[in-house]
């Protein structure tokens, strides 16, 4: 599992630390760490260029003891300032192997940026002289120290101007804004620093392939098709084609039986492609319904709820909630329909993931899965897992469908809504990246579905 912890537990766990350790001992693991991967980015230290941008707290302190170790090896160390104080120790140690003090404007071109104005202790947003230095190094690669300066470290937001970093180095755990967007789309790619802290259970987690291979269903040797569970798909009454997906989703092998319970033709349709899926005239352990459903959605939902067995609900019929869910339920909006669901706009949606996620899964009481890049599944109570698999290419139509369809099979196999929903979304994104081989090509979502099977094999 990884973990993503919040700014006071963080806090709380470094204290501990450091009452144990000769001062200084943290921030030396930091810097050595953040050294090394600036190393690696560049490829080698000696004869490079590297800026440090520093503010003035312990951030700006890790990347000036960093700025030390990459000096002592050869590069060419320069510092630019951007707080009312700097980290004294540590410029003293830079200055002592030869680094730098430039003003602002006044930095040769580096190889490389390493952005120290703030860290776990930055306010949102960026100051105009911190901004404008940024911004003479455009193109130039940028490596944050702990997150990017600028966005917010326990929720994922960017209120305003932040940096834009290629790799951030973060220390002795995750941190929110690693792993939620849009903070987590400035954070490049995340290194993980081990600095020795002991952390509580995190709020926000990202599931590990470790993790699926755990929580997946897997058949033993005396179960049969129904005790592995069947799953009911009643999608499809408006657009069959989302039935269709649906199903997909549904049938990749993981329950024992998929039943199909819309129109009539809609079935003759699905059964030329799965001709294992049944009419559902039978008992199921999970519904699905809503994707393609349309005008139909209000009563498919409705004749749902009525069985006590927990429902996917997804598209159309997530307009038609009941205030109190009589059912364990697993939602899976897009922004679009989660702001219409909260009665927010879809940008505050999309600029304020966790929040929107999270107040979902406590008015209705149930699992919200929130797609996107970084599809967050919130549970109530405020738990959330992160979905850090899959890409772009996934963002074709229909790629939800598949996803309630998984989501649904997961559930009737016995899951718990929120393993169902974040089980289901990892696969549906490690699915995506196999299918698009590594991100090579482009993919369909019939493709995605096809691909799950493949991917636990990996598993
Ligand atoms: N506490 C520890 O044990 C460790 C801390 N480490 C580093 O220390 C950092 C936290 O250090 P600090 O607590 O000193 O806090 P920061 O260095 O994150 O920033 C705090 C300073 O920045 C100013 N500031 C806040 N928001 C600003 C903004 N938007 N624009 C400009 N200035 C702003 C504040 O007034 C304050 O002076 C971590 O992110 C990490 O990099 C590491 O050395 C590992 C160990
Ligand atoms: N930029 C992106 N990178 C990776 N996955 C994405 C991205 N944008 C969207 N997705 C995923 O693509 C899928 C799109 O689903 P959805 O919006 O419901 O489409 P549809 O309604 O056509 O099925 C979701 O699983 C979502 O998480
Ligand atoms: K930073």
């Amino acid at each position: 599992m990884r973990s993503a912890h919040t700014v006071e537990q963080v806090r709380a766990a470094e204290q501990a630390l450091m009452a144990q350790l000769p001062d200084g001992t943290l921030m030396a693991r930091a810097a050595a760490g953040l050294a090394a991967a600036v190393v690696d980015l560049l490829g080698g230290a000696y004869g490079r260029r590297v800026l440090l941008l520093v503010g003035s707290g312990d951030n700006g302190g890790d990347a000036l003891y960093a700025g030390t170790l990459l000096a002592r090896r050869g590069s060419a160390v320069e510092v630019v300032p951007l707080g009312s104080t700097v980290h004294e120790a540590g410029l003293a140690a830079l200055r002592a192997v030869g680094g730098r003090v430039v003003a602002t404007g006044e930095a040769a071109r580096p190889d490389v940026v390493v952005d120290g104005i703030v860290g776990i202790g930055g306010r949102p947003g960026l100051r105009d002289d911190a901004a404008a230095e940024l911004a003479r190094h455009e193109g130039v690669p940028v490596v944050a120290v702990d997150v990017p300066s600028g966005v917010s470290v326990d929720d994922g937001r960017v209120d305003g101007p932040h940096v834009r970093a290629d790799v951030t180095v973060t220390f002795g755990t995750h941190k929110v804004a690693h792993l939620v967007d849009p903070a987590a789309t400035a954070c490049g790619a995340v290194l993980l620093v081990d600095i020795g802290l002991e952390l509580p259970t995190a709020p926000v987690t990202a599931l590990q392939p470790d993790d699926v291979a755990a929580l997946l269903p897997r058949p033993r040797g005396a179960d049969h098709k129904y005790t592995r569970g069947v799953v009911g798909i009643r999608t499809g009454t408006a657009y069959p084609g989302a039935g269709l997906l649906s199903v997909a989703g549904a049938a990749t092998g993981l329950v024992g039986m998929v039943r199909y319970a819309g129109p009539d033709a809609v079935f003759e349709q699905v059964r030329l492609v799965h001709p294992e899926v049944v009419a559902a005239t039978g008992r199921v352990q999970a519904w699905v319904v809503g994707s393609g459903g349309g005008e139909a959605a209000g009563a498919d939902l409705a004749s749902a709820l009525r069985d006590d067995i927990p429902v996917v609900v997804d598209a159309d019929a997530l307009a038609h909630l009941p205030a109190e869910p009589p059912v364990p339920l697993v939602l899976t909006p897009h922004a679009g329909e989660l702001a219409r669901m909260l009665g927010v706009e879809r940008d505050e949606v999309e600029a304020r993931q966790l929040e929107h996620a999270r107040a979902a899964a406590e008015r209705w009481n149930a699992v919200c899965l929130l797609k996107g890049r970084h599809t967050l599944v919130a549970a109530p109570g405020g738990d959330v897992r992160v979905t850090t698999t899959g890409v772009p290419w996934l963002a074709t139509a229909g790629a939800g469908d598949v996803l309630a369809g998984l989501v649904g099979a997961l559930l009737a196999a016995g899951l718990a809504p929120y393993d169902a929903a974040s089980v289901g979304s990892w696969l549906h994104g490690a699915a995506a990246t196999y299918a698009s081989d590594g991100g090579r090509a482009p993919i369909t979502a019939l493709d995605v579905a096809r691909s799950v099977p493949a991917v636990i094999r990996t598993l």
